[in-house]
């Protein structure tokens, strides 16, 4: 497990949203009525005050906004940005329960969205990541790079990682294959990963993806090449970043999240200098994109990866299951 990040400067504004359900499960969304982002759609809530805790001010706002009082609250993902006016941190929170039938206090519509539908409102660009957080995956798992004669440790590792039954990405990589033999493994593997709920992406090329219908992973050699037409048609993308122009390029290409890393030292890249979680931090405050937090972080990560604007985390070697009997058995 990775040290826990500095708390975030006292100098960064802070804005709470909630994230209110109703008895059917859809989610509240308002629309604001004024400002830089007047008529998209936003998770209700505000601007904290100076003195306020977090979930003082959620309590305040949704209050004022939406006329509820809400019970408890949890953390889901803050998502550090830099503005015109400076860094400032959309915290989000899931409400767990409030009292009072919601309405538009201030005058702004409102709309109880089923969660599969959120995408299709214009929301804010820092919104992205908490839809992101409501949405997909946590963890994002990589194949281990083993020899070409393992095919029956890995489709060992894939019987546990769908016995494990929670959701995931899987990053098909296995650069030591013949290509073709890589391929065949998914084409076969690819309908029970499927059924299990792991959203498989091919680290390979586009035309290679869209043959097998799953996502696509790019390389950041290949990110920098890609025309966003070869693009067109496949399911979820994502590509590996390790500085603020890939992840500009990334954004440019409006993929659906990328890996960013390392944060840690890790075995997979042993001479490659760790970001650590500020200038993670740094990073992501600079892009809207969902970002998993790669290199040398394990499930226990989790939480501080969200408190930094990390999806979740992108592993081999933390996420892979037993990955001591893989190597050796
Ligand atoms: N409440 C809320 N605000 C959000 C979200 N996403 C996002 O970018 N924001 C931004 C919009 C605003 O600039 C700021 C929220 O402050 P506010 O609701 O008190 O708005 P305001 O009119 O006082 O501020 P401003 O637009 O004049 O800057 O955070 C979100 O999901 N919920």
């Amino acid at each position: 497990m990775t040290d826990r990040p500095s708390p975030p400067s006292s100098h960064e504004a802070k804005v709470v949203a909630g994230i209110l359900r109703d008895a059917e499960g859809r989610i509240l969304l308002a629309q604001r009525t004024r400002g830089e982002h007047a008529g998209r759609w936003e998770y209700p809530g505000g601007k904290a005050e100076p003195g306020e805790s977090l979930e003082e001010a959620l309590r305040r706002e949704l209050e004022e906004e939406l006329g509820v009082v809400i019970g408890g609250i949890s953390a889901l993902i803050e998502v550090p940005q830099t503005g015109a006016r400076g860094p400032w941190r959309l915290c989000a929170f899931e409400v767990q329960a409030f009292k009072g039938e919601a309405h538009g206090r201030e005058g702004q519509a409102l709309a109880w969205v089923a969660a599969e539908r959120l995408r299709a409102y214009s929301m804010p660009p820092a919104d992205l990541p908490v839809t992101a957080a409501l949405l997909d995956p946590a963890c994002y798992a990589i194949t281990p790079d083993l020899a070409a004669d393992r095919t029956e440790a890995l489709v060992r590792g894939l019987d546990r990682l769908i016995a494990q039954g929670s959701p995931l990405r899987l990053q098909w990589r296995l650069p030591q294959w013949e290509r073709s033999a890589a391929i065949g493994l998914l084409a076969a593997q690819l309908a029970r990963l499927r059924a299990a709920g792991i959203e498989v992406l091919l680290n390979g090329e586009p035309d290679e993806a869209r043959r097998l219908g799953c996502g696509l992973h790019l390389r950041s050699s290949m990110l920098a090449t890609v025309e966003r037409a070869e693009l067109y048609g496949l399911d979820a993308i994502t590509a590996s970043c390790h500085d603020a122009s890939e992840l500009a390029r990334a954004a440019s290409l409006d993929l659906d999240a990328v890996l960013l890393g390392p944060v840690a030292s890790t075995a997979t890249h042993p001479g490659a200098r760790p970001l650590g979680w500020e200038e993670f931090v740094a990073l992501r405050a600079r892009c809207a994109l969902p970002i998993y937090a790669l290199g040398g972080l394990v499930p226990e990560d989790l939480p501080a990866a969200r408190a930094c604007g990390a999806q979740g985390i992108a592993a081999i070697r933390g996420l892979w299951p037993d990955q001591a009997r893989v190597a050796s058995g």
